[in-house]
């Protein structure tokens, strides 16, 4: 297998998943372990935009949303620095292209069952729903898990540890 390039400038670690999976949470402790800086995508998008990912999805729906999301990630450069990306980032082929030219992509799996304890109301939760909101959780898991599979160069299974233990785990899984 192909090494990848750990020096400065794609030394970065982007996490990806499902909507709920820990990126937010779990990237800040993982940055602190590494040793990296922190940066989190949906507030990138936020800042750019002057308006919260629900008033941008609202005004947008689901294609303008992964549009924009698709163009605030490509032009991401960083060193260094843990990015936790919004659980729709997979649907931008070529920010996720760009994004594994520039650090390690890093896949934080949980179980659907998981998934379902921690995002009860998902519907509500800003999630990009591309077949519209009767998508069902279920649904969105399946259409979804190959696309984190497909761009993952680490994959971490999360299930049943603290955001702590889960961040010690992506640690080591990266050394
Ligand atoms: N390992 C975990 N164990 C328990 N709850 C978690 C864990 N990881 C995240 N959570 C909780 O799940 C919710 C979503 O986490 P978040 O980091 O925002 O996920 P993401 O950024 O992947 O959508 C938060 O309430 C967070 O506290
Ligand atoms: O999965 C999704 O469709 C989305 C997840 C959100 O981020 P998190 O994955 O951090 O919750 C956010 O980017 C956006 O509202 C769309
Ligand atoms: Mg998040």
């Amino acid at each position: 297998m192909k090494e990848k390039c750990t020096e400065p400038g794609c030394d970065n670690v982007i996490l990806i998943g499902m909507p709920g999976a820990g990126k937010s949470t779990l990237g800040i402790v993982l940055a602190k372990i590494l040793n990296y800086n922190f940066v989190d995508a949906d507030l990138v998008i936020q800042n750019q935009c002057d308006k919260t990912l629900q008033k941008l999805l609202d005004a947008c729906g689901p294609d303008g949303f992964i549009e924009m999301e698709n163009q605030v990630l490509s032009d991401m450069d960083f060193q260094r620095t843990v990015v936790a990306t919004g659980g729709s980032a997979v649907y931008s082929a070529a920010a996720m292209e760009h994004l594994r030219s520039i650090g390690r992509v890093v896949y934080l799996k949980i179980s659907f069952d998981q998934l379902r304890e921690r995002l009860c109301d998902f519907q509500d939760r800003g999630v990009v729903l591309r077949k519209g909101i009767s998508m069902s959780l279920r649904e969105l898991y399946d259409e979804r898990r190959p696309l984190y599979e497909m761009y993952a160069d680490i994959t971490v299974d999360v299930n049943d540890l603290s955001i702590t233990a889960a961040a010690r785990k992506v640690a080591s899984a990266l050394q």
